[in-house]
């Protein structure tokens, strides 16, 4: 399956940001602060060559702060990778990005006299939307049209930052098994691709071993050992209809913050 997403995906996305990738100083890399691996898109470090990128861990405020701090100090040692957790809600560290990526353009051209200009990319519900309008401080960012730019790309003016958008282009391998879990988890792929009971069967031995204590002081029920089991006993617990509903609600919970801050992968070797 994943023969099928390489190459036309690739082909796509090489050719979207053909006429857009000399225009910029900066990629802005967006992921999802809970799965900083599983966000990302694995084709993008192989299109953009040696681009000066900053990848933007952004809904920071719902991560687990210690496997965050894990994934940054991992990205820096093993890729050479400048990353910076933020929130595009709380407003958590927007400044540095403006910061940042002025700080890389001025090293490229001291003399330069125009706004330094990033081209923002992530995968579907990482918040890009939501990250140029905090930086533009506008509910409808401007856009500008571009000559040479291909039209799937929009120029947003965020004061002295411009920003170029690329809606629905980069998209996660969901043929991973353990990567469109996780993103059914964040509810990043609609529940009706990806069925949230599997999704939670396939991370509930990583879950377990690192959120246990959380689920039961929420349940008051210890996770059994097959997850079936526990979801049955949940189920009865809490007078659900079936072990769909059961997920449905611990998956609300995990979602809206009620069983604390957590991620979905540790970097290898944590
Ligand atoms: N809690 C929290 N939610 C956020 C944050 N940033 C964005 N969101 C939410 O995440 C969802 C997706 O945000 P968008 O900005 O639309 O994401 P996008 O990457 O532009 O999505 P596409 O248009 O599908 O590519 C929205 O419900 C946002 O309100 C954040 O920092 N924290």
């Amino acid at each position: 399956m994943a023969i099928q997403w390489y190459p036309g995906h690739m082909h796509k996305l090489r050719q979207t940001l053909q006429s857009t990738l000399p225009l910029v100083d900066v990629i802005l890399e967006v992921a999802d602060a809970r799965a900083p691996w599983s966000s990302r898109n694995p084709l993008l470090s192989e299109i953009i060559g040696k681009k000066p990128r900053i990848l933007l861990l952004n809904k920071a405020e719902l991560a687990d702060p210690i496997f965050l701090k894990q994934w940054q100090e991992y990205y820096k040692v093993h890729n050479k990778l400048r990353t910076l957790t933020i929130s595009a809600k709380t407003r958590a560290n927007l400044d540095r990005i403006k910061g940042e990526v002025h700080h890389i353009a001025k090293m490229k051209d001291s003399q330069r006299i125009r706004n330094p200009r990033a081209l923002i990319i992530g995968v579907p519900n990482c918040g890009k939307s939501t990250i140029i309008n905090a930086l533009a401080r506008s509910h409808k960012a401007k856009a500008a049209n571009q000559p040479g730019v291909t039209r799937q790309v929009t120029l947003y003016h965020a004061q002295s930052l411009d920003i170029y958008d690329t809606p629905g282009l980069l998209w996660p391998n969901l043929e991973d098994q353990a990567v469109a879990s996780r993103l059914a988890i964040l509810a990043a792929v609609r529940d009706e691709v990806y069925l949230p009971s599997e999704a939670f069967s396939n991370l509930y031995p990583f879950l377990k071993t690192h959120y246990n204590a959380v689920f039961e002081a929420r349940y008051k029920i210890p996770m059994q050992e097959h997850v079936d089991d526990y979801l049955y006993t949940l189920k009865e617990t809490f007078n659900k209809p079936d072990l769909e509903a059961t997920t449905l609600m611990i998956l609300n919970d995990l979602r809206g913050g009620k069983l604390g801050s957590f991620c979905l992968e540790v970097p290898p070797h944590a």
